[in-house]
């Protein structure tokens, strides 16, 4: 198959593929651009593959960073844009959490087509737009299949992760995983407990961010992921709960892990525990747990104020799905009275500063300054106290 017309993307980036082939080697456009344009989809990352080895495509271009050069790949800057050229090469194990630990570079691509997870990973392009398909990812991709390339076992064995991303493309892209392939995940899912919790945890985000993710999730559970995954053994019982949940778009990584979170009954310690076993940042860490506190507070038809404000006025959309998703009403009308009473809508428009605190306070600079500050804030949230120099001054002293 010839495509019709190269993606901008593509196009955008043939001087390179001209470039290195005037050099002698061979290039091809890989991986999931080449999937996603013959899907209609948008394109994110533009990867080339080559039969140069990496010293080699530093000689043909002035501008390279050794961006995995142990494992064959160079970004090549040009223009204003920059490429991830990787030599063709065939890989055993990721125990790390990106890099596979041994690499050989080769000379052919079809070896190289051959390491690659599924087969509608696994086409290339080149710079006519010919369409190198081995493994018949193009009937794959026409069938809605997720197969993979070879003998399944043999994947996952190189990299287990490669099962928890057959359950999110089928998930992203409404595809249906073929027989062979499902059941050598179903067999091998104790293999996914050696991955880096990282690696696994950015597939599982992923994961919920397609059309179809309680599809995707209910798989997960069905051919027993979940139980290789940190804190989630024994627990597919409550867990299937979100997989039978109502349907909503998860759009953040928030929404994900305050809604496992919630399926799991965690909340305060035990969530925070939870979250970081799975390795969340402080920072979704915090915003899950201001969540998750407003929605256990709609469940109980109570709603708390610095709750709202905490997790940003204009977010409450994120907790109206998800109170969607959990079967909880929540008064809308009545939160709309709440947040427009809110007399401020950030700290920064406190009438009092942290410099003023230590001269109130005569006390020395540090965290403490920080507490102060959130203290009054929620003060005048809350309406205890009025957003004025004086006031606040006042309320500090008997803080
Ligand atoms: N565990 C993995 C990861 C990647 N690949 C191969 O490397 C390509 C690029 O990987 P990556 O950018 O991680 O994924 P994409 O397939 O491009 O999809 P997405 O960006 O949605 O993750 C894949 O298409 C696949 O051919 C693989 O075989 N095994």
């Amino acid at each position: 198959m010839q495509l019709k017309q190269l993606p901008e993307d593509f196009q955008t980036a043939l001087p390179i593929l001209k470039m290195i082939e005037d050099a002698g080697f061979e290039a091809y456009f890989v991986g999931g651009s080449v999937r996603d344009h013959i899907l209609g989809l948008p394109i994110h990352d533009v990867d080339i593959a080559t039969s140069a080895y990496p010293e080699e495509i530093k000689n043909i271009f002035k501008r390279t960073i050794d961006t995995g050069i142990k494992h064959g790949t160079v970004t090549v800057l040009m223009n204003d844009n920059s490429y991830e050229i990787t030599t063709f090469r065939t890989e055993s194990g990721y125990q790390d959490f990106r890099r596979p630990d041994k690499v050989t570079f080769v000379r052919s691509l079809t070896d190289d087509l051959k390491r690659r997870d599924f087969t509608i990973n696994a086409l290339a392009v080149d710079h006519n737009g010919n369409v190198v398909d081995k493994f018949d990812g193009l009937a794959d991709l026409k069938n809605h299949l997720i197969k993979a390339v070879g003998v399944a076992e043999e994947r996952f064995h190189e990299d287990a992760l490669r099962m928890m991303r057959a359950v999110r493309f089928q998930a992203q892209l409404d595809f249906t995983i073929e027989g062979k392939t499902e059941q050598a995940i179903a067999d091998n899912a104790h293999l996914l407990s050696k991955i880096a919790v990282e690696r696994v945890h950015e597939e599982f985000v992923k994961m919920f961010y397609g059309q179809a993710w309680k599809t995707g999730f209910a798989d997960f559970l069905r051919l027993g992921l979940s139980e290789y995954c940190p804190d989630f053994q024994g627990q597919t019982a409550k867990l299937k709960k979100l997989a039978q949940a109502k349907n909503i778009v998860m759009n953040d990584e928030t929404m994900v892990w305050t809604a496992v979170g919630f399926s799991l009954g965690l909340s305060g310690e035990e969530l925070n525990q939870f979250l970081r076993d799975w390795k969340v940042s402080n920072k979704i860490r915090e915003d899950c747990q201001s969540t998750e506190k407003m929605l256990r507070d709609f469940q109980h038809k109570e709603i708390d104020v610095w709750q709202i404000y905490l997790l940003g006025v204009k977010n409450v959309s994120r907790v109206e799905s998800l109170c969607e998703l959990f079967d909880i009403t929540i008064d809308n009308k009545k939160i709309n009275e709440k947040v427009a009473k809110i007399p401020i809508k950030d700290s920064h428009a406190l009438k009092i500063t942290g410099k003023d605190i230590i001269d109130i306070l005569k006390i020395k600079p540090g965290p403490k300054i920080g507490e102060y500050m959130t203290s009054l804030e929620k003060a005048v949230v809350t309406q205890t106290v009025t957003n004025s120099y004086q006031d606040l001054a006042s309320y500090l002293l008997i803080l």
